[in-house]
């Protein structure tokens, strides 16, 4: 669970330098409390009352460094050069040694953080995104490392400055009157106290409202990936409605619960601050009166007494404005901790030459049970030996463990017992990026990326010759469909570019495939959701493939595994049959079972 220290550690690399901002904004937030106690003292001089004794030392120094008597004039010219030294000489340093900080640490530190939750979002296992919608992803990270950002020129170059100001102010009227400067304390203990309690409250209601939020957010993202299915159905106006209940419920919350409570709190703060300017007025004019402070003192403690009041408004928004985001900035964190998948380890580091690992394609899967949870194993006991250049089909009802077994072999996943070796080597010895360089999938859903055919083509190595690029096309058939294109190889496909078709995106994705030059190619329902031409040429090219590298083919429709090599029948986790497709025919089991209803038109699953 992250909190509060969390959100400090987000700074962490840059505490000697924000210590050093921070002390120095304070000292010049203290420094301009010299203006109003110069202009008392002036007031003293003026009205030839005594000056405080620090301030006619100062002078008689003055007066002996310059060899000029010490008369009303000198006294005005100190003060005056007081005043000219921390307004006007102060104000080229301030930008520099303090401000230009707090904006140059929070930057920094939104880089840093942005590429941690670049590097979580590409560590984070598989399940994860089965169950985070991108919409909700995108949208924590967005907020979280924004509200950083803002939140610490206001914390970092604000308010704390401004509460050593308050402290300071304390200090200087404790000087004149320290009955005075207890009072002050005291109300400002009571208000800044009150105010926490009550933006504890409101933290609370705003972290519910951020839940809302992203639940909103997702559905809106959702909306708009299954756009056709939501057209389809004719379902707009229930999506419209069931969207406006949501953000019924965000404006009820904001408005009645965070909204009224802020300003609630800001009336009560305001007429809570202005009874205590009042008080201090009445009370320094009583000590006036009284002769225990000059007229000097008086116009300083009302003027230091009206600064601070004044910076408790501030003071209270800027807490206000970090409750508020505080929420967003914790379930930042809260997704940076996320744990990474078992498979995370090195992924991130900078991949070596492919000639890292060679294989010959031999494949072996030894005694090896998995489940997603501990107590419903969805693979038992799997024995399968692939040899080199072999084509495996892997056939069986929907459910079965075909998927998983591939995600398996993948290491998205660790097997709960057994092992599965490559070439005799147990695949958890070997590093993790650079085995999988060694493999190549082609999913039903190919993706495609913003850019040119060609950049989405060299993807997995950006290194290729053209002339291997096309050689891949061949072999694919997309070459054919390439040369429709209006810029052939450079045409732009993806999110701004030209739509492929489904047929398309999956020769786009064997061609991928092949650059790779993968050791063991796996093809996962490739060609399920083609039309039967698309299927045709989808299987003409693997066809191609036969023979010249590992290949595992996952399919629903048997017509696209008949030349297998092998055929490997799941069933409920287990493998129940295993032989090329005329022994699994004379055998008479489930495959003739399944070969017998697709050859009757039904579907499979
Ligand atoms: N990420 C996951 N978390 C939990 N259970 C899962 C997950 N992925 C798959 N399963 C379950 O594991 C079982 C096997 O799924 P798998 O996808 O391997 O089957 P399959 O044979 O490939 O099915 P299909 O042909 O429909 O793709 C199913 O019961 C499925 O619900």
């Amino acid at each position: 669970m992250a909190n509060f220290r969390d959100i400090l550690n987000y700074f962490r690399p840059y505490w000697g330098l924000s210590i050093f901002s921070i002390a120095a904004t304070s000292v010049y937030e203290i420094i301009d409390l010299v203006v109003p106690y110069a202009i008392g003292q002036i007031l003293n001089v003026l009205s030839h009352q005594p000056l405080d004794k620090p301030l006619t030392a100062a002078i008689a120094t003055v007066a002996n460094a310059i060899n000029y008597p010490v008369n009303q004039l000198l006294s005005l010219g100190v003060l005056l050069g007081l005043i000219f030294l921390v307004t006007v000489v102060r104000a080229p340093t301030q930008p520099w040694l303090a401000n230009w900080f707090h904006w140059d640490i929070a930057l920094r530190a939104r880089r840093d953080q942005h590429q941690k939750a670049i590097e979580k979002i590409l560590t984070l296992p598989l399940e994860f995104y089965d169950e985070n919608n991108p919409g909700r992803i995108a949208g924590r990270v967005a907020r979280g490392v924004a509200n950083h950002t803002w939140t610490y020129p206001e914390i970092a170059g604000q308010m704390i400055p401004k509460l050593f100001r308050v402290l300071g102010i304390f200090v200087f009227i404790w000087f004149v009157e320290w009955r005075i400067a207890i009072l002050y304390l005291i109300s400002f203990v009571v208000i800044l106290g009150f105010t926490l309690r009550k933006l504890k409250r409101l933290v609370w209601h705003d972290n519910r409202l951020d839940k809302y939020s992203e639940g909103t957010e997702s559905r809106t993202s959702e909306i708009i990936s299954n756009i056709k299915t939501v057209k389809a159905f004719a379902t707009e106006a229930k999506e419209l409605e069931r969207q406006k209940v949501r953000l019924e419920r965000e404006l009820t919350v904001v408005d009645y619960r965070i909204h009224k409570g802020y300003v609630r709190l800001n009336t009560w703060q305001r007429t809570v601050i202005q009874f205590c300017v009042f008080t201090i007025l009445g009370l320094t004019l009583v000590e006036t009166v009284a002769g225990r402070i000059s007229l000097g003192h008086f116009i300083m403690t009302l003027t230091l007494s009206s600064m601070a009041y004044a910076e408790l408004e501030p003071i209270s928004v800027l807490a206000e404005i970090f409750a508020r985001r505080y929420s967003s900035m914790v379930r930042f964190h809260e997704f940076l901790q996320e744990p990474s998948g078992v498979d995370a380890v090195g992924l991130l580091e900078k991949g070596q030459p492919d000639s890292v690992y060679q294989f010959t394609g031999k494949v072996e899967f030894s005694h090896v049970s998995f489940g997603y949870e501990p107590q419903r194993p969805v693979l038992q006991d799997i024995n399968l030996l692939i040899e080199p250049y072999q084509t495996v089909a892997l056939v069986g009802r929907s459910g079965s463990g075909k998927s998983t077994l591939v995600k398996l072999l993948l290491r998205y996943f660790e097997p709960n017992q057994g092992q599965i070796l490559i070439d005799g080597q147990d695949i958890r010895t070997l590093d993790v990026g650079n085995y999988r360089r060694r493999l190549a999938i082609v999913h039903q859903e190919v993706d495609v990326f913003n850019g040119t055919i060609l950049d989405n083509l060299k993807y997995g190595r950006p290194d290729v010759s053209f002339d291997q690029v096309e050689e891949a096309c061949r072999i694919a058939r997309l070459d054919e469909v390439i040369q429709h294109l209006p810029q052939g190889y450079y045409t732009v496909v993806g999110e701004r570019g030209v739509r492929l078709s489904g047929g398309q995106r999956q020769r786009l994705g064997i061609a991928r495939a092949l650059i790779v030059e993968p050791d063991v190619l796996i093809f996962d329902e490739a060609t399920s959701s083609l039309d039967y031409e698309s299927e045709r040429s989808i299987q003409l090219a693997m066809r191609s493939l036969q023979g010249t590298r590992t290949t595992i083919v996952i399919a629903h429709r048997l017509s696209t595994v008949r030349e297998a090599d092998q055929i490997v029948v799941l069933d409920q986790g287990k493998i129940i049959e295993v032989g090329n497709h005329e022994e699994l025919l004379r055998h008479g089991g489930i495959y003739h079972r399944l070969h017998a209803l697709q050859e009757t038109g039904e579907l499979l699953s």
